[in-house]
C-alpha cells in the first residue's frame, strides 16, 4: 500500500466513526478493527500505519468533524509531509483544495471543555487525557506475585504505584501469551487497581462489587480476599455480567455473581442488605478519564446523557449504602473527572446520610477532591478516577 493509500484509508475508517458517533453506534476501537477485518488482504505494517492515523485525527478534534476527510486536513495541517499525500494519486486521497473545510483542533466540545475547566482540569491534564495509554497488568495473587511475574514474561516489564501492577507498551499482545491463559494476571489500569485498594478487603470478609459488569474489579477483589470469605458480583447487564464466570475460572476466584432488575435492586440483595463488610460502587459515568483508549467518547456525550449518569450514581450509592453493616464501608468510584459525577454525588450523600463519615484515603497516588481522590493520566500516569471511601458509624 502506498503512503497515500493509507491516508485515503484512514480518512474511510474516521467516515465510519464519525458516523457512528452521530447515532451512538459502536466504539471507534471496534469499527477500526471490523473495517480492517473485512479487508484481509492489508498487510500488518499498513494496518498500524492506518489505525494510527485515524486515531491521530481522533485525538486531536474537539468537535465531531463533519468528515472524515476535514479531521484528516486537521492533521497534515500541523504535518507537512501528511499534508504532501493529499496527491491525487491513484488509491490516494484528492488533492487539498483551497476553501477546504478542515477540523478544529480542542480538547472536547466547548460545554464540556467548559465543565472539566469547572472541575480543576488544567490545560496540560486534558491534553493528557487523549495521549496514548500504557498498557498495565495486575498479577494474580491468586496464582503468583508480581516479581513472579515479571520474571516468567516475555517482556520487560515496569512496576508502578499499585502493588501488584506491571506496565508494558501500549499494543503489547499479552491476551496471546500462555501465562493469560494460566490465569497468572489480568489487563487492568493502575488506577482501577489502586480504587480497589481504597475499599482494603482482608480475607474473610463479605463484600459486595454493585456495578461489576464483566468484573474488572470483581477480580481484584476477589485477589484481595485470597479465597477466604464472601464475594457477590452484581450488575443489571446480563450480556457483560455473562463475560465474569469465564474469567472468575481463569484466575481461581471464587466470586457468586447476580444478575439485578433495575429500580429493584434493593428487593434482589435483602440478603446482603445491612450485613456487608464492604462494597465496591464503581457507577456508570461518562467515562472522561478514559478518554486515552476511546478518545471518540467525547463526541458523544451531551448533557442529557450527562444528567442521567448523575441520577443514576447517586441511585446506585444509596443502594450500596443500604447493603453496607454498621462498621462497615465503601467505596464510591468513577472513571470520570467531572465533579458533578464524583465529588457532588458523594456531598449530597454525606449532606443526607449523617451517619456515615470520610475515610482516610492511602493508595499511594492521588491528589484530595472534595472529600475524595482524583487520579489523572497527568499527574498519576494512570486513566483518570475519582474515589471516596466512606464508613459506616
Ligand atoms: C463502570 S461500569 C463497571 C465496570 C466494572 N466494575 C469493571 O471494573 O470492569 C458500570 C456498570 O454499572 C452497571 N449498572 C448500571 N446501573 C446499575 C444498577 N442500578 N445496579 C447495578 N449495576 C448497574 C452497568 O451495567 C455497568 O456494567
Amino acid at each position: 500500500m502506498t503512503p497515500a493509500a493509507r491516508v485515503q484509508s484512514a480518512i474511510e475508517v474516521l467516515d465510519a466513526v464519525i458516523a457512528a458517533a452521530r447515532r451512538e453506534g459502536a466504539s471507534a476501537e471496534r469499527i477500526t478493527a471490523d473495517w480492517l477485518k473485512a479487508r484481509r488482504f492489508i498487510g500488518s505494517k499498513d494496518r498500524r500505519a492506518i489505525r494510527d492515523l485515524a486515531w491521530s485525527a481522533i485525538r486531536l478534534c474537539g468537535e465531531v468533524p463533519e468528515t472524515g476527510r476535514a479531521a484528516m486536513l486537521a492533521v497534515a495541517r500541523c504535518d507537512p509531509a501528511l499534508a504532501a499525500l493529499f496527491d491525487g494519486s491513484k488509491y490516494g486521497p484528492a488533492p487539498i483544495g483551497e476553501d477546504e473545510p478542515v477540523a478544529a483542533a480542542g480538547l472536547a466540545p466547548a460545554w464540556l471543555e467548559e465543565r472539566l475547566a469547572a472541575s480543576g482540569i488544567s490545560r496540560e491534564q486534558g491534553a493528557a487525557l487523549l495521549d496514548r495509554a500504557p498498557l498495565d497488568l495486575r498479577a494474580n495473587r491468586l496464582k503468583t506475585t508480581r516479581d513472579r511475574l515479571a520474571a516468567v514474561l516475555p517482556v520487560a516489564a515496569q512496576t508502578t504505584q499499585a502493588p501488584d501492577a506491571l506496565r508494558l507498551p501500549a499494543g503489547t499482545p499479552v491476551e496471546t501469551w500462555p501465562e493469560f491463559a494460566e490465569g497468572l494476571f489480568e489487563v487492568q489500569d493502575t488506577g482501577s487497581q489502586l480504587t480497589c485498594s481504597a475499599l482494603d478487603v482482608r480475607p474473610g470478609e463479605a463484600v459486595v462489587d454493585l456495578c461489576a459488569g464483566a468484573g474488572g474489579k470483581t477480580l481484584a477483589l476477589a485477589a484481595a480476599l485470597q479465597g477466604e470469605g464472601h464475594l457477590l458480583a452484581c450488575d443489571i447487564d446480563r450480556p457483560r455480567l455473562s463475560r465474569l464466570a469465564p474469567r472468575a475460572a481463569r484466575a481461581a476466584a471464587r466470586v457468586e455473581t447476580r444478575l439485578l432488575d433495575p429500580g429493584r435492586e434493593a428487593a434482589a440483595l435483602t440478603d446482603w442488605q445491612g450485613r456487608t463488610d464492604a462494597v465496591m460502587i464503581d457507577a456508570p459515568c461518562s467515562g472522561t478519564g478514559t478518554w486515552r483508549r476511546g478518545p471518540e467518547a467525547r463526541w458523544r456525550l451531551t448533557s442529557q446523557a450527562l444528567a442521567r449518569y448523575t441520577r443514576t450514581q447517586a441511585d446506585v450509592l444509596r443502594i450500596g449504602a443500604g447493603l453496607v453493616r454498621p462498621g462497615g464501608r465503601l467505596t464510591y468510584v468513577v472513571c470520570s473527572l467531572l465533579d458533578v459525577e464524583g465529588p457532588e454525588v458523594v456531598a449530597a450523600f454525606l449532606a443526607a446520610n449523617p451517619g456515615w463519615r470520610v475515610a482516610d484515603q492511602q493508595v499511594g497516588a492521588g491528589t484530595p477532591r472534595g472529600a475524595g481522590c482524583r487520579l489523572t493520566p497527568w499527574d498519576d500516569s494512570t486513566d483518570g478516577f475519582f474515589f471516596a471511601t466512606l464508613h459506616r458509624l
